[in-house]
């Protein structure tokens, strides 16, 4: 099946966000969609999913023109978005999460069930998806429940499959599997739209490039005959680096020192297991590790937003384990959040509002018991600007940012004021190259104005660039430390001890 878009203009108020766009998508091709934050990409996939109504242009399948009037129509013409978050149900199964939304009752019939594992297995077979249709979505691991997004969307006959940075959440492993899969689909002569901001993986997947800026298609190409430095001069319209700049730390005092602590997780699994580490002012420390080695919970104890079993949390020479998260904020904490729709933001709030969330109460934001609004839109304006955050006005909803411009306006809160300490989980997840490059600068900024700094990554690339010293984590325990002075830390090493080669060796 192929598709055309023709002249696809979509306005929110004053942001044209679609400006005259024209692509085509064709069966037996990916194609890779390119674009800085806030370019206009999901935006323009919202259109062809029937989710919003362009305000001028049309959709054509296989010539014939064609009119969404909601998400159900787009389904019914054969086109599926696999999403960036997961819209699965926990405690159902993958069968049952296959058929919920197609079942004419709306309760699942045995019969329904019946031919949904069947289909399954028989989707299964056909693209390599290897989902056991029986299991509960909540004992799989996210790799899998992303698989089970596109089993929903083949389930519904899709020929044209949406996928919306789909390897953001995926270990190294789980992208490889991933990219076999979409090979096979492509080889069925599915119509694949890939959108990532990871340059190498869209010249390792994509049949052709498509770039779009500022809600225009911008350039076209072959990805045979583009290197990830063209493309992303072509994305941004300036030449980025993909180094950081940085001279060798100058560690000063223990401004973080985790002493034998250990967590729990609501199941009573160990998440934590009597961790010491050191982060020292004027350095990057960062935490290597496959996710789901305990990082997340390791992060919330540092913050405050989880208990800790046992052990200590010390934070500029006070004992801080029992500390509130505002209280730890108020002593110079930032806290850049790997999920921040769950702790970093509240969609429905400005971004005026978001950018002092955890400092209205300081005095500089306060005028008596009220707070100072013109003060507070001021500096929101001006954090926008040094962090290129691309909206009209600081008065809209911060959940009407794009993904990339929302992670870019909590990491300008949490680093635009006076701290001490930087805990950044995955600081960079849905960001365009040039924004890669402005935060990365900062993160060795905060360092080099004598911040500890300590960053959670699942990109090992991240971690190597950024850290002064690296420890790994696996199975809740720092197994392994290596000096990265000048990028020296040994890659393969890192590698290995992530995949618990080193195990029984705690460092
Ligand atoms: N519901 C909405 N209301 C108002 N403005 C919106 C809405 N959705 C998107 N926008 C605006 O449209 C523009 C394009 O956003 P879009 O989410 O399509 O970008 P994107 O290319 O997907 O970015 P990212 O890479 O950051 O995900 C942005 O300026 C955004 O703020």
């Amino acid at each position: 099946m192929d598709v055309e878009l023709r002249g696809i203009t979509k306005r929110f108020g004053p942001v044209v966000a679609n400006a005259g766009v024209n692509l085509e998508i064709k069966g037996g091709e990916v194609l890779g969609l390119l674009g800085e934050n806030g370019a206009g990409k999901s935006t323009l996939m919202n259109v062809l999913c029937g989710l919003y109504h362009q305000d001028e242009g049309e959709i054509l399948i296989d010539g014939k023109p064609v009119k969404f009037d909601g998400p159900g129509a787009s389904i019914a013409a054969g086109i599926g978005m696999v999403h960036q978050h997961f819209m699965l149900v926990p405690v159902f199964t993958v069968a049952e999460n296959v058929v919920l939304g197609v079942e004419p009752t709306g309760r699942f019939d045995r019969l329904d069930l019946e031919t949904a594992r069947a289909q399954v297995r028989e989707i299964n077979d056909k693209y390599g998806l290897e989902v056991n249709p029986d299991a509960l979505i909540e004992d799989l691991p996210v790799g899998i429940q992303q698989r089970v997004e596109i089993l929903k969307v083949l389930f519904r006959s899709a020929d044209v499959l949406i996928l919306d940075e789909p390897t953001a959440v995926l270990t190294p492993q789980e992208v490889d599997d991933f990219f076999e899969i979409v090979k096979s689909l492509r080889d069925a002569g599915k119509a694949i739209v890939f959108i990532t901001h990871k340059l190498h993986e869209i010249l390792e997947i994509s049949d052709r490039i498509s770039v779009l800026r500022a809600g225009r298609i911008t350039g076209e190409g072959d990805p045979r005959q583009l290197t990830e430095e063209q493309l992303a001069e072509m994305m941004v319209g300036r030449p980025v680096s993909f180094t950081v700049d940085k001279t060798p730390a100058t560690p000063g005092q223990p401004m973080l020192d985790i002493k034998d602590l250990v967590v729990m997780r609501d199941n009573d699994e160990i998440a934590v297991n009597h961790l010491s580490l050191t982060v020292n002012s004027g350095e990057v420390v960062g935490i290597a590790g496959v996710q789901g080695n305990g990082q997340t919970a390791l992060v919330e104890a540092i913050t405050g937003l989880t208990h800790t079993s046992s052990g200590a949390i010390v934070f500029d020479g006070d004992d801080i384990t029992r500390m509130s998260v505002r209280e730890r904020h108020r002593r110079g904490m930032a806290h850049i959040p790997e999920d921040r729709h769950k702790s970093g933001m509240i969609a429905n709030f400005t971004i005026a509002e978001n950018m002092v969330l955890n400092s209205y109460y300081d005095d500089e934001y306060a005028r008596g018991a009220a707070i100072d609004w013109p003060h507070v839109s001021e500096t929101a304006a001006a954090f926008c600007v040094d962090f290129d955050i691309r909206t009209p006005s600081v008065f809209l909803q911060a959940g009407n940012l794009s993904g990339g411009n929302q992670q870019k306006m909590v990491v300008a809160r949490e680093l635009e004021r006076e701290t001490k300490l930087v805990i950044a989980a995955q600081p960079t997840r849905g960001l365009d190259v040039g924004s890669i490059e402005y935060i990365h600068k900062r993160l060795i900024g905060s360092r080099d104005e004598g911040d500890g700094v300590l960053i959670v990554s699942s990109e090992l690339d991240e971690i190597m660039a950024l850290s002064d010293r690296i420890v790994v984590m696996y199975k809740g325990r720092i197994v392994a430390q290596f000096d990265n002075t000048g990028g020296k830390a040994d890659r393969n090493a890192i590698g290995l001890a992530m995949a618990g080669a080193t195990e029984g060796a705690a460092a």
